[in-house]
């Protein structure tokens, strides 16, 4: 087991809501988990004022998390955990307050004994991420001579290329690319981190995962949710920005990477760079029109109750012509994949919620049975990331009786099944890590850069020519009707029959 060393946790951005939904609840499955060092204390900081003691009851009532404990054992614990929080504000005026924020600081840190080790938490709208940085330094809080220091920075990371690329410089004026922690919370998912254990443990998979074996990959995030509360950044982002650049691609870079030499966060790294720099960048528009979809979610009924439609949401234009629905079909180039079709849809209000990557291997070369259109005899390997977390793999039977008829029977692996299935959440992990130093399950600058310098081209085009049209799709729906045409696979994408859903609307894997 790692050490974690007594540290201060600095969060940016502390009064709002990703604060107090993930971050505030991760930190206190780890107290409660003994994660933490005996010595750990966070202080937040944004604009608004508030006490030590304000801030507390603040992010426990915005937390339902903490707030549906409050009545169970976890109480006194939670007070416990409460005590190690701090809050300073900073107000309007920076120069002022950041020399206050800094005295703060180190008054925490003589009186907690953490050591001058830092980890800054940058959880405020990204287009202070630079600013920040420069304060910090300007403060004198990101030498490392005593006590580390290092800097966790949220998504999105840039809005193109060019704006990644000057993040990334603007950076790295300010701390060095081993202090900088770029965050994507789908690394921290237990079955994210899977793909390379299945992938790079098992001798069974691994002399398969080819364009010998493999006829086409095929991934899915759906989510039932719309865009909630932040229609506002939604509506500049949309979809791919949203889930494809960061989440579906680096989900993509572990399925498509090379073996890492040891498991190292830069040996891993370097091999998730060169499989995103593989990818083959869509050149012109007739490419992306051929190759890509867009579309946007209109009102409906979902069980029986009215839906609002995308352009009708809070903090959404009216006119808006940005996608809720991405799909995307591309190639490898590289030895490995060449050839292989890769197709990955996203998008929000979808009948359920998953997310779900699926291996189909080619057919047998010789069929020995005879012909059966109406099933599917391709063998299958379906990794669930979310939710019924597991693996599936489907192959071929015999169905009892006369003759030769086949039938495709599971053999399959639950999370849910281990005797350890105490599953962490993503920040949980991700949070542990960077106090530990390991910086594995962080994107580096390169991998990001890489990830855009794939989605730029599609995005230009999204964006200027008249070519390219957002089709509707009814809220609760599979997305729009011609996104089966994207897919030039005999059995389309892998819905809906296909995905199953229990009582509840539970997505089960099968
Ligand atoms: N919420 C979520 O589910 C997710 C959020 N993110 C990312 O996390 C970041 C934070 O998101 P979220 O919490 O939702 O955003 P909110 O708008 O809820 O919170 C933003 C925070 O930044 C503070 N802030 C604004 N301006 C300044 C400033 N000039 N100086 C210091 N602090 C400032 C705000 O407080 P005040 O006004 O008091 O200064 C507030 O605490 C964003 O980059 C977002 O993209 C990423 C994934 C999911
Ligand atoms: O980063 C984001 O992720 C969420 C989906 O996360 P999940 O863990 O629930 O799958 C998405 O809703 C949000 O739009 C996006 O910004």
């Amino acid at each position: 087991m790692k050490k974690t060393k007594n540290q201060m946790l600095v969060i940016f951005g502390a009064s709002g809501d990703l604060t107090a939904r993930k971050l505030i609840p991760a930190l206190y499955n780890l107290y409660k988990g003994q994660h933490l060092p005996e010595k750990f204390v966070v202080l937040g900081t944004s604009r608004s004022f508030m006490t030590d003691a304000e801030f507390r009851e603040k992010v426990v009532s915005e937390s339902d998390f903490l707030k549906s404990k409050l009545d169970k054992e976890d109480k006194d614990f939670i007070q416990q955990f409460t005590n190690q929080l701090f809050y300073q504000d900073l107000g309007d005026n920076y120069t002022d307050s950041y020399a206050n924020l800094a005295k703060r600081i180190k008054e925490l840190n003589e009186e907690h004994g953490t050591e001058e080790n830092y980890i800054f938490y940058l959880s405020t709208p990204p287009s202070l991420y630079e600013s920040i940085a420069k304060n910090l330094c300007d403060q004198e809080l990101t030498k490392e001579d005593t006590g580390w220091k290092r800097i966790i920075v949220e998504k999105p990371f840039g809005y193109d290329l060019a704006s990644a690329k000057e993040l990334n410089d603007g950076l790295h004026h300010y701390f060095e690319e081993k202090q900088v922690y770029r965050i994507d919370h789908y690394l921290g998912k237990e079955t994210v981190q899977n793909l390379l254990v299945t992938r790079f443990s098992n001798s069974i998979f691994e002399p398969l995962w080819n364009r010998n074996y493999i006829h086409h990959v095929e991934i899915t995030n759906a989510e039932t949710v719309g865009v909630e509360k932040r229609g506002g950044y939604y509506d500049k982002s949309g979809a791919l920005r949203d889930m494809f650049q960061s989440h579906l691609l680096q989900i993509i870079s572990l399925l498509v990477m090379e073996p890492p030499i040891n498991s190292s966060a830069e040996e891993i790294r370097d091999e998730k760079v060169k499989a995103l720099k593989s990818l083959r960048v869509m050149k012109d528009e007739k490419d992306i029109l051929e190759n890509t979809l867009r579309g946007q979610y209109v009102a409906s009924q979902i069980n029986g109750e009215k839906v609002k439609g995308y352009r009708e949401e809070e903090g959404v234009d009216p006119d808006s012509t940005t996608e809720t629905y991405a799909a995307v079909k591309f190639f490898v180039d590289n030895w490995r994949w060449k050839g292989v079709p890769f197709y990955v849809r996203t998008a929000k209000r979808m009948p359920t919620k998953v997310t779900e990557a699926v291996i189909h291997f080619k057919t047998p070369h010789h069929q020995v049975f005879p012909s059966q259109d109406t099933y599917r005899q391709d063998n299958k390997l379906i990794i669930r990331i979310q939710p019924d977390e597991g693996i599936l793999i489907k192959f071929g039977v015999k169905v009892p009786g006369l003759g030769f008829h086949v039938e495709q029977a599971n053999m399959d692996f639950y999370y849910s099944d281990l005797d350890s299935a105490q599953v962490m959440d993503a920040y949980e992990r991700l949070l542990l890590d960077a106090m530990q130093g390991d910086s594995t399950l962080y994107a580096r600058a390169d991998e990001v850069e890489a990830a855009w310098n794939f989605v730029d081209p599609i995005l230009k085009c999204w964006k200027e020519s008249d070519a390219v049209t957002t089709f509707g799709y009814a809220a609760g729906t599979w997305g729009p009707k011609n996104s089966d045409e994207l897919i030039a696979e005999k059995f389309g994408w892998r819905n809906p029959g296909d995905l199953l859903t229990d009582e509840s609307g539970f997505c089960i894997l099968s």
